[in-house]
């Protein structure tokens, strides 16, 4: 798949998902299940304000009759509802609205009501590139610090969305600030081991390679430029970031700077948990909502 376009006629003709959305009254996020409802890929349990969401709904023109309104008080009881909805098999996907990211993920953590599966979850952005395909970034947004462990499991997180996308297998750029090893750099020294591990086979399912810089890993040209041999420079479907404050501005970079539209989930949890910033757009939060319908298939 090259386009959300591409993507949305794929997403079209798989069977209507319930989506249970954590503080529904929000503009932005009823536009986008509105649309995704339209569009035969969503009906909604929306928890939050009811009267607030009934409010923004009329003001949007979106009936409510295909969905539920659940009233909730607070945005943590509205968090609760929500992941109770899916965690009991209510709903097949989860989607964080008008709250703090981290707030709804502590109650995805949660042991006795979350979303716990023994895997690492991790967010995976989707956007649309200027190289004619869509790219893949991780993580922008839950794991803060990841060590190399967690950088295998978000790898692994990212290459079901890959596959899912149409990337059997994927070329992963684990990036750094340079594409030589250096010692006091760490992201270097663990793109190095996860190379290593992917040459020999300790990771299936892709092809890494790092460390490679933003550059060598997106563009053939500064990759030949910089005389850098390897299968994923120039050619990277995945982009692993070192950390979450990377990640998250380049995810930011590529709305606000670079204007290209782009998709966020979290894996590895039973459910896809659709994942954008509370100041995403509309768009951004349908197409998170494709991505998402697309990657219950994991
Ligand atoms: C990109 C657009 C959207 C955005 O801009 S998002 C904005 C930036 N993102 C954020 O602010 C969220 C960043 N992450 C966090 O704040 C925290 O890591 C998070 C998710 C809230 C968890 O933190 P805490 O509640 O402090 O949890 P903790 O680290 O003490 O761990 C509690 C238990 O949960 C487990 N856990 C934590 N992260 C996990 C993960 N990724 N996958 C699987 N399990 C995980 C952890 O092992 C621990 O388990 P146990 O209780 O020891 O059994």
């Amino acid at each position: 798949m090259r386009t959300f376009e591409e993507m949305y006629n794929y997403v079209k003709d798989l069977p209507p998902k319930t989506i249970a959305v954590a503080q529904a009254a929000d503009e932005d996020v009823l536009e986008a299940i509105k649309e995704a409802h339209e569009r035969g890929i969503v009906k909604a349990i929306l928890v939050g304000d009811k009267e607030k969401i009934e409010r923004i709904a009329s003001s949007i023109s979106m009936p409510l009759k295909d969905h539920e309104i659940i009233d909730t008080k607070s945005n943590l009881e509205a968090c609760r509802e929500a992941v109770k909805f899916v965690s009991e098999g209510k709903a097949d996907i989860l989607m964080k609205g008008l709250v703090q990211t981290a707030e709804i993920l502590r109650v995805v953590l949660d042991k006795e009501i979350g979303l716990r599966t023994g895997r690492t979850l991790s967010h995976v952005a989707v956007f649309e590139s200027p190289y004619n395909r869509l790219i893949l970034l991780t993580d922008a947004a839950m794991n803060i610090a990841p060590d190399l462990k967690v950088k295998i499991d978000i790898i692994l997180n990212a290459v079901d969305v890959a596959r899912q996308i149409g990337i059997d297998a994927p070329r992963v750029a684990v990036l750094g600030a340079v594409e030589t090893v250096n010692p006091d750099m760490q992201a270097t020294l663990d793109a190095a081991i996860l190379s290593k591990m992917s040459e020999r086979g300790q990771i299936k399912g892709a092809i890494i390679d790092g460390p490679l810089a933003l550059d060598n890993a997106l563009s053939v040209e500064a990759a030949r430029h910089k005389g850098i041999i390897s299968p994923v420079a120039g050619n990277a479907d995945i982009l692993l970031v070192p950390d979450i404050e990377a990640g998250n501005m380049l995810y930011k970079a590529i709305t606000y700077i670079a204007e290209r539209r782009i998709a966020g989930i979290i894996m590895g949890a039973k459910r896809p948990i659709v994942l954008t910033s509370r100041a995403d757009s509309s768009e951004a939060k349908f197409n998170s909502i494709m991505l998402a319908s697309l990657a219950s298939n994991v």
